[in-house]
């Protein structure tokens, strides 16, 4: 399956460098914001993904699919199964110490997703742009090397951590920006020679 135009490297682009303080391959990540529907710990809502730093700029992920994420009877909702991949491809973040948001993601669906699966996700960067950083990921059903069901090829846009202060509900931001943790690592970001 090809990318569309958007989603292919410009001629010129450079391969992904890792950053030389990233998380040591096999590390787990932990959440970016305690809230977050893909990653928080304290979000009742969300997907609970845990991402681990992988080789060179890739990560890895497991997400379980619960009953609250159905679409159809029994089976995964794409959305659901759309926000894991941009969890897991947002998480390549720490690997290059760039904050990044998604700018557009394409997902295929290539086999319906049960509730109970594990579905382990892998992502990594392929290119890099300017700003913009072009990375694929693939979840696949049950194991590591199970079958593909879902692929998604992405491009993120490096932002500063000022974008969230400018346009991120100001409760929230005051919240966010009272909690050492979370200084910490928007902080860890912002050091990027
Ligand atoms: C105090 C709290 C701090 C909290 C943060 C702390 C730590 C966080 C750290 C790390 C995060 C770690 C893990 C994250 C994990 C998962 C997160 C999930 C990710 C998401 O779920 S995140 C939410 C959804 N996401 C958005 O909410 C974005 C809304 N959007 C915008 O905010 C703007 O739209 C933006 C910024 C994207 C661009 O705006 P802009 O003005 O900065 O730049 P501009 O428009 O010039 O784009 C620059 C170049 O990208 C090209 N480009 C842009 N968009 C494109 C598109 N769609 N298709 C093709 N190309 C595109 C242009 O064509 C141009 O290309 P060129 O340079 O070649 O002209």
């Amino acid at each position: 399956m090809i990318a569309s135009d958007k989603l292919t490297p410009p001629p010129g682009a450079a391969e992904p460098v890792r950053h030389p303080d990233a998380p040591a391959p096999g590390q787990l990540l932990g959440p970016h914001y305690d809230q977050c529907f893909g990653c928080g710990g304290d979000q009742p809502h969300g997907l609970h993904l845990a991402a681990r730093a992988g080789e060179g700029v890739s990560v890895t992920a497991e997400f379980t699919v619960k009953a609250a994420h159905q679409g159809a009877p029994g089976l995964a909702h794409g959305g659901v199964l759309t926000s894991a991949l941009d969890e897991t491809l947002g998480a390549l973040s720490w690997l290059l110490r760039t904050i990044t948001v998604t700018g557009r993601l394409e997902t295929d669906f290539l086999r319906p997703v049960p509730v109970d699966t594990t579905l382990h996700l892998d992502a990594r960067v392929l290119a890099v742009a300017g700003r913009k950083i072009y990375s694929t990921a693939a979840g696949r059903l049950g194991a590591p090397e199970g079958p593909v069901a879902v692929r998604a090829d992405a491009l993120f846009v490096e932002v500063k951590v000022d974008h969230f202060v400018r346009h991120g509900r100001d409760r929230e931001i005051q919240a966010a920006m009272a909690d050492p943790d979370q200084v910490r690592r928007a902080r860890a970001f912002e050091v990027n020679p």
